[in-house]
């Protein structure tokens, strides 16, 4: 339920009793309504984008100690330009904007260089 004193009408009033405003609050709950089943499957997301991420690093983690073990250079230019190039395709194909794919990318990638940076020092 919308509180009217919370929520005044665009003239500043609570509309009490008109019909109109009655139709206004039912729509603006039913918006809320959707907003949440909406906000549900935003949380799902958020979600599964941490476990893959999660999975990702361990994942960069055995990346890392390989390269620790063996004196091989914490990052690989070469092969980040070849994930980009992909990503970047596959963000147009899925109609994500590929500048945010590549800064995404950069980002997560100038973390997995740190750790390896780490490993390296620790080795
Ligand atoms: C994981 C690696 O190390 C670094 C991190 C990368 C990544 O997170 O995808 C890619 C290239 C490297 O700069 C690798 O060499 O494969």
């Amino acid at each position: 339920m919308v509180d009217a004193a919370q929520n005044p009408d665009s003239d500043g009033t609570s509309g009490a009793g008109s019909a109109e405003s009655g139709e206004v609050e039912a729509a603006r709950a039913a918006a809320l309504e959707q907003l949440s089943g909406i906000r549900l499957s935003i949380d799902n997301i958020d979600a599964a984008l941490i476990h893959l991420l999660a999975e990702r690093f361990k994942f960069t983690q055995n990346v890392g100690v390989l390269k620790a073990k063996h004196g091989l250079p914490p990052s690989d230019p070469d092969r980040e330009r070849k994930q980009i190039a992909r990503l970047r395709e596959l963000a147009l194909a899925a109609q994500l904007d590929p500048a945010f794919a590549e800064k995404w990318f950069n980002f997560v990638v100038a973390e997995v260089i740190h750790h390896h940076e780490r490993l390296q020092s620790e080795a």
